[in-house]
């Protein structure tokens, strides 16, 4: 079980080697833009894909590996009052789409998380982060599902299994702060 768990990773991992370096460098690209004209990234998900967003936003408010500067990175998945509140007297799915809301402003950056590109809280909050003038990364799975219609670049990672999409997700992720390391 073991080998096959981390041969299905290589496997994926070739896949992306294959076939999705142009959108991560496209990705990489939306990222360092947004920063160096000093607007900010919000990041949400579901989950695991929760856990994602707060690890890279910790990255640019913190650091990867590089001593730079303090950088904007606020994960949406994290005020417990925001999110109880508006879930409670909203539904839980607008509680990223009413923090993009409050927090965006135009030239922003929204990165939106999820494996199957179908969670309705995160595709509201696309919807509500075009509408505010942010540009949109989606961080995604299988066949990118309704997410490929609702950002500027749906980054569909090549497989069908919730956790190697993860796994390649949270790559990206690193990929995208290397790039900003590289920056400054
Ligand atoms: O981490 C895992 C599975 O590896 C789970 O917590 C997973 O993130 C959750 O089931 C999410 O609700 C899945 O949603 P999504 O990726 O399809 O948007
Ligand atoms: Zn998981």
């Amino acid at each position: 079980m073991i080998i096959q768990q981390l041969k299905d990773h290589q496997e994926t991992i070739q896949r992306v080697i294959d076939t999705l370096v142009p959108d991560i460098e496209r990705a990489c690209d939306l990222m360092t833009s947004t920063l160096q004209h000093g607007k900010k990234v919000l990041i949400a998900g579901n989950g695991g894909s929760a856990a994602d967003a707060q690890h890279i936003a910790a990255e640019l408010s913190g650091r990867y590996v590089k001593n730079r500067k303090a950088l904007p990175g606020i994960a949406l998945t994290t005020d417990t009052s925001a999110l109880t509140a508006i879930a409670n007297d909203y539904g839980y799915d607008y509680v990223f789409a009413r923090q993009v809301e409050a927090l965006a402003q135009p030239g922003d950056l929204f990165i939106g998380i999820s494996t199957s590109g179908n969670s309705e809280v995160v595709l509201r909050a696309f919807a509500t982060a075009r509408e505010m003038g942010c540009q949109t990364l989606g961080l995604s799975g299988r066949d990118g599902g309704r997410m490929n219609g609702l950002c500027d670049l749906n980054i569909v990672v090549p497989s069908e299994l919730t956790a190697r999409i993860q796994e390649v997700h949270i790559l990206i992720g690193h990929i995208l702060c290397q790039a900003i390391d590289d920056l400054y």
